[in-house]
């Protein structure tokens, strides 16, 4: 159904050039992606530059050979590291498993490091490791996330959070794309908007057309409510705007096929049956517009908790992430479940090939 292939990476001239965050240190992004790389599969999809404190990797790096049942990991040694060195003072706060203030300079530190190397055109992408946004608070940066810091930073007017996952059981890919992220429950009615759901189905069309080669999608946009609102007695905003808008946008972009509002419980239906192949891939849609965190996540999460990839449309360069996040509670362990990384690496290494060949 998508274009995407693994021979899209090796018919180009160069291989993507990607920067790895570690994320924060404190938490597993290191392991995953020390982990990631120990596979060759990853490390020749990309030219991967991990981009972190050297000192600090090499000190987790030893601590997680230790571990039971270590798992192969990449040495730092053999890796191309763009080093982010920390002082001495930041160094000795960083505590495996606590998120502060030093775990969220440092991650705010590689995070600078990477956009500005990126638009100075050393890397063609970033796959961003997990970082603690209360860490960046407690630094002293009040980001709502990620996503709003590589916004701010590139210029980018419009970005998107989007959730890809391809299925083990049948390679459908799962694309949900939340129409407001970061945004607490009780605010997302007001944050909402039809200007805000234009935009985002502005930055979903382009992304299934340019990175995904669907011309002619057909998208399922969430209701707000409990059975969309049962034509308002159990909440106004789909009749008030949501109906009218998408109506709107139906006529507006004819060659696509906008479904909804579908009760937000209903929408996942479909799509957990293509994913576990109970259905033809072709009765789900080709993607998912959800109107709020939770409304998109809980599915996808419960989906594709191993394998999603939280990718950022709309900036100038690729962006992608693993799903999850810092994962505190089992960091320094070994434990960790590097497939989303995995997953992220890969996507990265495939998006920048396709707009290379679409810019050709
Ligand atoms: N892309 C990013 O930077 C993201 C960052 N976060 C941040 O991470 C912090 C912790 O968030 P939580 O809600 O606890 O989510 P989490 O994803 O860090 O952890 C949830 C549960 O899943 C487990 N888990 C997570 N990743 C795993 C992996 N790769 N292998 C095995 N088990 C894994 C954890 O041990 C924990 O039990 C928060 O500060 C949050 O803001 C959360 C999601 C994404
Ligand atoms: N739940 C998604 C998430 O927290 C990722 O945020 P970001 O750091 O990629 O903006």
């Amino acid at each position: 159904m998508y274009k995407l292939h693994e021979e899209d990476i090796t018919s180009v001239p160069s291989r993507p050039r990607l920067a790895l965050t570690l994320g924060d240190p404190a938490g597993i992004g290191p392991e995953v992606i020390l982990k990631a790389l120990a596979d060759p599969e990853i490390s020749k999809s990309c030219d991967a530059t991990v981009v972190g404190s050297r000192d600090l990797l090499l000190e987790i790096y030893t601590k997680l050979k230790l571990a039971k049942n270590s798992q192969p990991l990449a040495d730092p040694e053999e890796l191309s590291i763009f080093d982010v060195p920390l002082d001495k003072y930041t160094q000795d706060e960083i505590l495996i498993g606590t998120g502060n203030a030093a775990s969220g300079a440092a991650s705010f530190a590689y995070m600078e490091t990477a956009i500005a190397q990126t638009l100075a055109n050393q890397f063609d992408g970033i796959v961003t490791g997990p970082i603690a946004k209360s860490a960046w608070k407690a630094a002293g940066y009040n980001y709502p996330g990620q996503t709003e810091l590589l916004a701010e930073k590139s210029g980018a007017k419009r970005v998107g959070m989007l959730f890809v996952a391809r299925s083990p059981h049948t390679n459908w890919t799962l694309c949900t794309l939340l129409a407001c992220t970061h945004v607490p429950l009780s605010q997302v009615p007001l944050v909402l908007t039809p200007e805000l759901m234009t935009e985002k189905l502005d930055l979903l069309v382009e992304c299934l057309e340019k990175d995904f080669g669907l011309q002619k999608a057909r998208i399922a946009i969430a209701g707000l409510n409990p059975h969309s609102g049962e034509q308002g007695q159990l909440g106004h905003e789909e009749q008030d705007w949501l109906i009218p808008w998408i109506e709107k946008e139906r006529k507006n972009r004819p060659n696509l096929q906008l479904d909804g509002p579908v009760p937000p419980d209903t929408m996942w239906v479909k799509p957990g049956q293509a994913w576990y192949g109970n259905i033809e891939p072709s009765q789900a849609a080709d993607a998912y517009l959800a109107l709020y965190h939770d409304q998109g996540l809980i599915p996808v999460k419960l989906m594709a908790f191993d394998r999603a990839v939280n990718t950022s449309i709309g900036l100038p360069f690729v962006r992608t992430s693993p799903d999850h996040g810092t994962a505190f509670d089992i960091a320094g362990k070994g434990i960790a479940d590097a497939t989303s990384m995995k997953a992220a690496i890969q996507l990265a290494a495939e998006l920048v090939s396709q707009r290379r060949k679409a810019r050709l």
